[in-house]
């Protein structure tokens, strides 16, 4: 019975640990301590949760930005399932790393940070006792994604407005106003920049647009609701495309989404997709799971496998 912290160098010990104990349960717990709302007594309890079951649990805290991915993507990785405290950032770093992995782990998620989209996809629970109990029945659903030029994404990519707010967004301000500041961010740059036309073909068909998500799943910024019709754990994804993208067009945008009325509003088109391609004259802004990913021109698809991630 073993639910440790390990310290920076303590992966070696952890690794012999737990390969003398192969029929035990053996769960690593990556946590993001810069993910906002980040709450290290809900880890602890979690932690002493696990110490009471018969699991090898192990507990680290990154110490820098994409260690997350370095160790998905390292092939000699072998738990049984992967605790992700974290936000969605971190659980997008987990499933890259994870993309080329021989034998992927089951991943979970304690949810910390900032929109926290995938928490409310899955439904899960923020108390320690929840976690952990979910944790230990240990029951598992699909978890699919989409690839942006190859990148997985498991909630959306989008080329535009969003994507450019995202951009835009000091780390420091995400970190003291959370979601707010995403608001804020949108009315500094709303107003001043220049728009570019998108070009997106796709279902044999070529369409204009402002602004272009491609959705895994239902929800978007939090708890708003995209389209009733995607889920992450079934496959396929569906594109909205916004004609639109004055500031008063995306306040009428965001009013519709927040209402969960978005692919009901004139100038909103929602359609169901397996592939994309998204282009401009001039790069446009992209993010993928609420990050800066780079310019336009991008290729959007369902990724061919899954994951499986643990659901309450
Ligand atoms: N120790 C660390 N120091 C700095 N950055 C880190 C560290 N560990 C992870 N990161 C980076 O932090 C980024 C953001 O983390 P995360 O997504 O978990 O939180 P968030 O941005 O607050 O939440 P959300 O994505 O749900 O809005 C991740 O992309 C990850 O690369």
């Amino acid at each position: 019975m073993k639910a440790e912290w390990s310290n920076p160098t303590g992966t070696e010990r952890s690794a012999a640990e737990s390969g003398m104990k192969r029929n035990r349960q053996r769960i690593l717990v990556l946590a993001n301590p810069t993910a906002g709302g980040y709450r290290p007594k809900v880890l602890e309890a979690v932690r002493e949760n696990l110490s009471r079951l018969d699991v090898d649990a192990e507990f680290r805290l990154t110490s820098h930005a994409g260690e997350i991915g370095e160790v998905c993507s390292d092939p000699d990785l072998d738990v049984d399932v992967l605790v992700i405290a974290g936000g969605d950032g971190s659980v997008n770093e987990a499933m890259t790393g994870l993309q080329d992995h021989p034998k992927p782990p089951a991943l979970c998620l304690v949810p910390f940070g900032t929109a926290n989209v995938l928490a409310h996809e899955l439904k899960l629970p923020a108390d320690p006792g929840a976690i952990s109990d979910t944790l230990s029945k240990g029951k598992t659903r699909p978890l699919h994604a989409g690839l942006a030029n190859g990148r997985p994404f498991v909630l959306m990519a989008s080329a535009g407005f969003d994507a450019e707010v995202v951009h835009a967004l000091p780390l420091a301000l995400k970190r003291r106003f959370g979601k707010l500041a995403y608001v804020l961010s949108a009315i500094r740059i709303g107003f001043r920049r220049k728009t570019t036309d998108l070009q997106v073909h796709t279902n044999g068909r070529s369409y204009n647009a402002k602004m272009v998500i491609a959705t895994n799943g239902k929800y978007y910024g939090g708890p708003f609701c995209l389209t009733r019709e995607e889920s992450v754990c079934r496959p396929g994804l569906h594109l909205i495309l916004l004609k639109h993208d004055s500031p008063w067009s995306m306040l009428r945008f965001s009013l519709a989404l927040v209402r969960g009325r978005l692919n009901k509003e004139p100038g909103a088109l929602l359609m169901p997709i397996t592939r994309a391609t998204i282009t401009s004259v001039s790069p446009v802004a992209l993010q993928i799971d609420g990050d800066p990913y780079g310019t336009t021109p991008v290729e959007i698809e369902a990724a061919p496998a899954c994951l499986q991630i643990v659901v309450p």
